[in-house]
């Protein structure tokens, strides 16, 4: 039988599989939903339960739809900063996953003092913000029972590995607000200023240190080593073969992620990527609602879906003044404001469903723009990657905001690409995927006075609904 590596790709709207061979080739792919749920404003909740369904459903259509092949190795890359709870005893869930995306910790963040945002800088490069796990586990473990918590990462080892394993890897555990990135252990200090005990927090391994092996899992044999662990949007990066700084890349999923590798960390918009034989950290700038912003104007619009809400956009040759700043939890990177909300601006009688359609799709392009322009010596080209990238109209969109080449990777599987490469490097194959990779190609196609006048209209967009001037 032919070797594979069994590649989970565990995302906010879907959980995919996808088997990959030695040399990068998909084998086979499956997918499955996983539903997610809005119990009040600013609140998103997934089922733990369900989201483990929603993986195993993925592998079992993925096994279904290959040739008999034998698991060398499992990669994981999942949705970052969600959190989830169970019990040790029973290693059931204790409550909801808490969503990356829920902000139902903002007004506590908002009283914790000024000088912990300065030492979360410090130590981990980000900012107090609701989005980051700490503050949601601060919240589980005040209204659940959990005496175990991790991220998405760590509730997918224990449920493959049987129960045994609590484990994550520094990629995830750096989106906490929890784990000193420059000391790679958690952060006594962070832990104790978000009231978060060591004790119910998971180990943390290098992301190819291994994760245990799977017990019980349905449809599986027993013994397969987890072998690799990346967060998507870092996964994504790797898949990209964007290791060095001088590059960068765009994810666009239910939000997005800009990330460009730096040499040293930055104590503002940094992360730690991934720790291997050597950590790597990246600039990153997190944008809220992207693909949701899209999946929204298309229901508002009556249109059963976003291939149809770009095919309205691209019948009219610009958004004709309109600007959609999808500001529905607020704004992210580079803005951080969380009490701004979405607005439409700029209509006037002759404004069509179409001009809205465009706005939505140039709202996609600007906030990945927002955050370039904050990046000190922005390369040039623009890798792009996610499911939004089958767009060309989003592509062009973008190259001509940017003003530079974009590529989109001609795969739908980055991040699943992107962690299979490292787990079989790491059983020692050789790799460099990303040499061989198909890109599609956008250069820019209007003038700079164009771009700047276009860029200008949604700054004033962005501006009307900040509440923080
Ligand atoms: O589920 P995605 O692909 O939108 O990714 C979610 C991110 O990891 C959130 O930081």
């Amino acid at each position: 039988m032919a070797p594979a590596v069994l590649a989970v790709d565990q995302g906010t709207t879907n959980s995919k599989a996808v088997l990959v061979s030695a040399d990068g080739s998909v084998l086979a792919t499956g997918s499955a939903p996983v539903g997610l749920s809005a119990p009040q404003p600013g609140w998103a909740e997934q089922d733990a339960d369900n989201l483990w369904r929603s993986v195993l459903a993925a592998i079992s259509s993925c096994l279904a739809a290959a040739e008999p092949v034998e698991i060398t190795g499992i990669g994981l890359s999942t949705q970052r900063e969600s959190v989830v709870g169970w019990d040790r005893r029973t290693g059931e869930a204790v409550g909801p996953v808490i969503g990356w995306q829920d902000v139902r910790t903002t007004s506590w963040c908002s009283s914790l003092p000024d000088d912990l945002d300065t030492l979360v800088r410090a130590r981990t490069g980000l900012r107090v913000d609701a989005m980051f796990s700490a503050p949601k586990l601060r919240w589980l473990l005040d209204h659940t029972d959990a005496d175990r918590v991790g991220t998405v990462d760590s509730w997918l080892i224990h449920r493959l590995t049987g129960c045994r394993e609590h484990l994550t890897d520094a990629g995830n555990a750096s989106r906490t607000l929890l784990y000193d990135v420059l000391e790679f252990g958690w952060s006594p200090a962070l832990l104790e200023a978000f009231g978060v005990p060591r004790s119910v927090l998971p180990d943390v391994r290098p992301s190819n240190a291994g994760f245990g092996v799977t017990a019980g899992v349905p449809g599986l044999p027993d013994g397969i080593p987890i072998v690799a662990v990346l967060a998507d949007s870092h996964a994504a990066m790797y898949g990209q073969g964007c290791t060095q700084a001088g590059m960068i890349k765009a994810t666009y999923g239910t939000g997005s992620s800009v990330m460009t590798p730096v040499d040293e960390f930055v104590a503002d918009g940094c992360t730690l990527a991934w720790l291997t034989d050597r950590p790597l950290y990246a600039l990153e700038g997190n944008i809220v609602s992207s693909g949701a912003a899209l999946a929204w104007t298309a229901t508002m619009l009556g249109l059963p879906d976003v291939g149809a809400l770009i095919e309205l956009a691209a019948t009219v040759p610009d958004a004709g003044g309109v600007s959609l700043v999808p500001a529905f939890a607020g704004l992210g990177a580079p803005h951080w404001d969380r009490a701004a909300r979405a607005a439409i601006t700029g209509m006037s009688s002759s404004t069509t469903r179409a001009h809205l359609a465009r706005a939505c799709v140039d709202a996609v392009a600007h906030q990945i723009c927002d955050v370039t322009d904050t990046i000190p010596g922005t390369p040039g080209r623009l890798r792009a990657d996610g499911g939004a990238t089958v767009s060309n109209l989003l592509m062009q969109t973008q190259a001509d905001l940017l003003g530079h080449p974009v590529e989109a990777a001609d795969v739908a599987e980055i991040s699943a690409l992107g962690v299979a490469e490292l787990a079989w490097t790491t059983l020692g194959a050789c790799t460099g995927w990303a040499a061989q990779r198909r890109y599609r190609s956008f250069e820019p196609a209007v003038d700079a006075a164009a771009r700047a006048g276009r860029r200008a209209e949604w700054a004033a967009a962005v501006a009307s609904v900040r509440t923080l001037k």
